[in-house]
């Protein structure tokens, strides 16, 4: 409703330029020439969704999500048109070059380094910066490398297998192009075809004379629904491709017929589709055998470098080699920051930084925190874009109206006060860190010795293997949390136990009920709120457990005060209910979630307030969460994001509010500089009463109090966190199941899960076949309730409907006295697990 209202909200006018497959945009034109750009990005890179009813283009790049909106049909169409046609062009270019490097592979040891080699000089020239790296390091290397080769016996077959799988593959192109002809009816595209399609300007299109007269330059309209995306409108410059050759509009005569042509998935029908089908498949088989062969070479050859790696002299040569190619990098890195210019070597989202990085440096060796190395993706993954992504999504009007409720669900956490944050914002972050860095570690008055376990019974299993790209495709347009996904992409804890990590940093909701001054309690408020997000750096190789309906959860922490208890009072939608009480305060909420998957990320957006209440001041506070975003979801660089505005409002009086801003990166922004977070408390004339800002994973500091202090840091993380999917210290402690514990629990408390057990333990496999147990359990558990005609009514919570008719569940406050009194041993529980 609100955006038929307000159709226009949170989107921007903004200015783009498609050159050569590469969408740049800026505030203006002149932003553009000079070089300040607010983004850029590789449109064959991207995966495009796009929504003809709302006229919007989304294009995902794993590491920054655009959302392009236009003001006509027309328009639409021809964006489409020239972002596919820009899309044929820049793969095609792409394929050309890794044809290139396959070839050169292909051609034996001889030639492989020279080949490398001159690749190298190539980068080199587009790079300038990057001279300086390779000399130095190169003779000594090309010599190792080659007397590696030498004693490496099985090269040869690697190669034969690899020129085999060339040839089959661009068979396999040729066949899937003929399937593509014959189904759609379709010819190729020619060349000369795509140069139309890409000249393709506005005044073709049969607007009317008025409208046409108005409009001298092609707008579009973009917008951060996910606040600092991108926004708008701009003019699309198409004539730096190729000139000349305007086409009339009568030799494109159904552009949105073309346009979706390309787009949709053939249908296989007809008898001599199904031979090429059966050729495809044939084909692929021949190419999974050679690929295969070569894995198993080079899994040899792995083995054998690790060997190596782990004799005392290569490693010491090579770590200084190391810490000179991260220095190199990291001066690299502030050069470009200085420049505003995004530089090429370390962008992950665009060809160009691909083609230039051989890095094979993987993020798991070196879990090193804020080392750009990470970030860098190899040449494998570069590839391995091009076959990941689906190209296009196209989401039909859905008629069920879910499209538009979801729109208005997100326009609701949209704002254009950081839609793009100046270079301001990002000044004052700077100081907030350095002040942050300078403070002294935070003193916590939480004592440590809680007897506790400090290290998981097993470490986790590398799940880098496991085809994400799969299951996620599979399961378009559905809840994370309905897809079943293999144990291995889980940790062991629950989502039930992952709500009460938000609770690590409770002494600041302590700290709040013991002072006096409101504004002061609500910095403390706002603090708390973002110390919930801080575990994101370390956690994003695995997902908890979705819990089964009925499950609960306890954390009773003595050392903090408080205890929580959790229910999963709803399955679709699932719904977890989570309550904690302490002497100094109230905690609440009900955790629902959606996710939005755009291709290469995925994002977290979840409903239903957070709730605080102080006793001492009788305050209510009450606020929305930032979306989580997992960015390139599908691939090793996996990485988590929060952004949004969170306001935190108290109910029971209006003298202040709290806003804070979790920053979206930006395109300019280093990798040192990620997870900017800004607070202001306001009092009612909204004056700004209290200034507070840092990084989300690094610390906050507030410069507005008498003396202005950091107010919070993270808990140092365990060095051996890598080994323990990335928990610390509290996540740790969450799933230990102590005999005294045992005592009291009762039986659908999470500790008893059998399959995380399972996992906590190290058994994957083992796991998963207890999942399948634990999850037919639940489906026959709902089966028989939906036969006697009952629903399911939770234990501990009731749901309540607020003033303006919205729901919450809130505790019926039963759990610990039945655990006091009588004791779970003696009442009747629900049977959830096998
Ligand atoms: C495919 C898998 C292996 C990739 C990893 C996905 C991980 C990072 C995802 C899966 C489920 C996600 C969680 C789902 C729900 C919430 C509640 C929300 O209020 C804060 C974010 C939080 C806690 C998400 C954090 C990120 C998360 C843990």
């Amino acid at each position: 409703m609100k955006r038929r209202k307000y159709p226009m909200k949170g989107w921007h006018k903004r200015y783009f330029l498609l050159e050569k497959g590469i969408l740049k945009y800026s505030k203006t034109q002149q932003d553009i020439q000079r070089g300040k750009l607010h983004g850029s990005l590789d449109v064959s890179l991207a995966v495009m969704s796009i929504n003809k009813k709302s006229k919007r283009i989304d294009l995902d790049s794993g590491d920054y999500l655009y959302h392009l909106k236009t003001k006509s049909n027309d328009l639409f169409y021809i964006w489409l048109t020239k972002l596919c046609a820009h899309r044929v062009f820049k793969k095609n270019e792409a394929l050309g070059v890794h044809h290139g490097v396959l070839h050169a592979l292909t051609m034996g040891n001889s030639t492989l380094l020279p080949a490398m080699a001159s690749l190298a000089q190539r980068n080199q020239a587009a790079m300038p910066g990057m001279m300086e790296v390779s000399p130095t390091a190169a003779p000594g290397v090309n010599g190792k490398v080659a007397a590696w080769l030498q004693q490496t016996h099985q090269s040869d077959t690697c190669s034969q297998e690899l020129a085999r799988s060339q040839a089959d593959l661009t068979e396999l192109a040729q066949l899937i192009q003929r399937l593509n002809w014959l189904e759609s009816g379709q010819k190729p595209i020619s060349n000369s075809d795509l140069e139309r399609r890409i000249n393709l300007q506005n005044l073709t299109l049969n607007i009317p004379k008025a409208k046409k007269e108005r409009k001298t330059t092609n707008k579009i309209f973009g917008h951060s629904r996910t606040h600092s995306g991108v926004e708008t409108c701009g003019m699309v410059s198409s004539h730096v491709l190729y000139s000349g050759c305007i086409v009339g509009a009568s030799s494109v005569p159904s552009i949105p017929d073309y346009v979706y042509s390309q787009l949709s998935n053939p249908l296989i029908t007809s008898p001599e589709a199904k031979k090429i089908q059966q050729e495809i498949c044939a084909v692929s088989h021949k190419v999974h055998a050679s690929l295969k062969s070569i894995h198993e070479v080079l899994a040899l050859e792995r083995e054998r470098v690790r060997q190596a790696w782990t004799g005392p002299d290569l490693r010491s040569s090579t770590s200084n080699q190391l810490a000179t190619l991260c220095s190199t990098l990291s001066e690299l890195e502030v050069q470009s920051c200085q420049t505003k210019v995004h530089s090429l070597s370390l962008s992950s989202g665009s060809t160009g930084g691909s083609k230039e990085s051989y890095s094979t440096v993987r993020q798991d060796q070196t879990p090193s925190k804020g080392c750009s190395v990470q970030r860098t993706p190899s040449l494998a993954d570069s590839m391995a874009e091009y076959y990941d992504a689906r190209d296009v999504i196209v989401c039909e009007n859905s008629e069920n109206g879910e499209e538009e409720s979801d729109e208005s669900g997100l326009s609701d956490i949209t704002t254009t006060s950081n839609s793009e944050p100046d270079e301001v914002h990002a000044s004052a972050t700077l100081n907030y860190r350095t002040s942050v860095s300078r403070a002294p570690d935070m003193v916590s008055t939480v004592p440590t010795n809680t007897g506790r376990r400090t290290v998981l019974p097993a470490n986790c299993v590398d799940n880098s293997h496991i085809g994400i790209m799969t299951i996620l495709y599979n399961n378009i347009g559905k809840d994370l949390s309905r897809v079943s996904m293999p144990c291995g992409l889980n940790e062991p804890l629950s989502l039930l136990q992952r709500v009460s990590e938000e609770l690590e940093y409770s002494e600041l909701l302590d700290i709040a009920n013991r002072t006096e001054d409101p504004f002061e309690r609500m910095l403390y408020i706002g603090v708390f709120s973002i110390s919930g997000y801080a575990w994101a750096t370390w956690r994003n190789r695995y997902k908890p457990f979705n819990p089964v309906l009925g499950e609960t959860y306890e954390s009773h922490r003595k050392e903090r005060g408080f205890r929580y208890v959790a229910e999963q009072v709803s399955h679709h939608p699932p719904c977890s209910a989570v309550h904690a009480e302490s002497e100094n305060f109230t905690f609440w909420q009900d955790q629902q979630w959606k996710n939005k998957f755009w291709g290469k990320s995925l994002e977290i957006i979840s409903s239903g307030p957070v709730n605080v209440k102080l006793p001492k001041y009788g305050d209510h506070y009450e606020w929305n969460k930032a979306v989580t975003c997992v960015h390139n979801v599908l691939s090793q660089q996996r990485w988590l994001e929060h952004y949004g505005e969170v306001t935190i409002r108290n109910t029971k009086s209006d003298l202040c509010t709290c806003k804070i801003s979790f920053v979206k990166s930006r395109y300019w922004t280093s990798e040192t500089s990620k997870n900017e977070v800004q607070g202001q408390v306001l009092n009612q004339a909204g004056e700004v009463v209290h200034q507070f800002g840092g990084l989300w994973h690094e610390g906050i500091f507030c410069d507005t109090l008498p003396n202005p202090k950091c107010i919070w840091k993270p808990n140092p993380q365990p060095d051996d966190h890598f080994q323990y999917y990335g928990f610390g210290r509290y996540a740790r402690e969450l799933n230990e199941l102590t005999p005294e514990l045992k005592k009291v629990l009762p039986p659908s408390d999470t500790r008893y899960r059998p399959d995380q057990r399972i996992l906590e333990e190290g058994d994957v496999a083992g796991a998963d076949s207890k999942k399948e147990e634990v999850e037919q359990k639940q489906r026959d558990r709902r089966k028989e309730l939906a036969k006697k005609g009952e629903a399911h009514v939770p234990r501990f919570f009731r749901k309540e409907l607020d003033a303006a008719g919205n729901e919450s569940w809130l505790s019926n406050g039963t759990y610990w006295k039945i655990r006091d009194q009588p004791g779970f041993a003696n009442t009747k529980n629900l049977d959830l697990w096998c």
